[in-house]
């Protein structure tokens, strides 16, 4: 049993510690089921997301991040624990949660730039096709590509497919935006102005973003906050508040020290002693581990 430290001041479930939370994630265990063995891909992880967060989702390879992506999109049941949104526990994909991949070839090739961000809005009847054509170019507008809107997706650079993607993903205006490692394929030059595009874009639009990443740099640039999951299967380690970060303070001292201790926090024995009293002693780190009575917050 793990032993509340001193300090604690609350004993905090993170689901329960955001009342007006849009997305609840209650002690999801997540797994696949091979035709010789269970894969246990996450265990008992829970958080929450509140409305205009940008919440990214931090962890080694294979820890499961992209299929907590998929179970919130709708796609995959948990084995234990639920999914909330608004309340409403979810059991299929809809229209309120749309996923934007790392692959350049999620646009249909045979439509053009605007036939792809219409397309979801008149399949799913969101909008006749006089509206959706005008927030389609909307959208295009918003993502940098108007004068692109005829082009074929072949024509158009990674970088451009991803941001017709976006743009796809604004126009059917979600509860959330879930993005999974969406720059991952980019050349470093292309990856940070897409970073930089996606934070322009929050900032007029305000949505509410769910990020998986696997890059600590990422995470804290783009976050305003990060869950860190532990390596394969994923559990909750800490979550981190970064909204004091942006793409300007990347080289600050302040930012890279956070970026060591996230690392840390990452990869080394959750169960050192050292580690958990660093984490006490930043304001910014809530070190959340399952006990008992759900999880606590040591920096509270
Ligand atoms: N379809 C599947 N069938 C069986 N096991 C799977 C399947 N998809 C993923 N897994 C396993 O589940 C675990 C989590 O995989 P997942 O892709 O969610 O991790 P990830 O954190 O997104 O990794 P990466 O950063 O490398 O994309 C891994 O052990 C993986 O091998």
């Amino acid at each position: 049993m793990a032993m509340v430290p001193e300090q604690t001041a609350t004993v905090a479930h993170p689901a329960s510690a955001w009342p007006d939370a849009l997305l609840r994630v209650q002690g999801v265990t997540l797994e696949y089921q091979t035709p010789q063995h269970v894969v246990r891909a996450t265990h008992q992880v829970s958080f929450s997301v509140c409305e205009a967060d940008r919440y990214v989702v931090l962890g080694p390879s294979g820890c499961g991040k992209s299929t907590l992506l998929k179970a919130i999109a709708g796609f995959i049941a948990p084995t234990e624990g639920e999914i909330l949104l608004d309340g409403q526990l979810v059991r299929q994909p809809g229209a309120d949660r749309i996923v934007v991949f790392q692959e350049f070839d999620q646009l249909a090739p045979w439509k053009t730039v605007l036939q792809n961000v219409m397309f979801s809005l008149l399949a799913s009847r969101t909008l006749p096709r006089a509206e959706a054509t005008e927030r389609a170019l909307y959208c295009l507008e918003r993502v940098g590509l108007s004068q692109f809107a005829h082009a074929y997706p072949h024509t158009l650079s990674g970088g451009m497919k991803q941001r017709v993607a976006i743009a796809r993903a604004l126009a059917m205006q979600p509860r959330i935006l879930l993005m999974d490692e969406p720059f991952a394929a980019l050349d470093a030059l292309t990856r940070r102005r897409m970073q930089e595009e996606l934070l322009a874009l929050w900032q007029e639009v305000r949505f509410t973003l769910v990020f998986i990443t696997h890059s600590i740099e990422e995470a804290l640039v783009l976050g305003s906050r990060i869950l860190l999951l532990s390596p394969h299967p994923g559990r909750v380690r800490a979550e981190i508040n970064s909204h004091q970060f942006d793409l300007h303070s990347a080289g600050s001292v302040a930012f890279q020290r956070t970026a060591r201790r996230i690392h840390r926090l990452l990869f080394e024995d959750a169960s050192n002693p050292d580690l958990e009293a660093e984490g006490r002693q930043d304001d910014n780190i809530f070190w959340l581990r399952p006990n008992e009575a759900g999880y606590f917050n040591i920096s509270v």
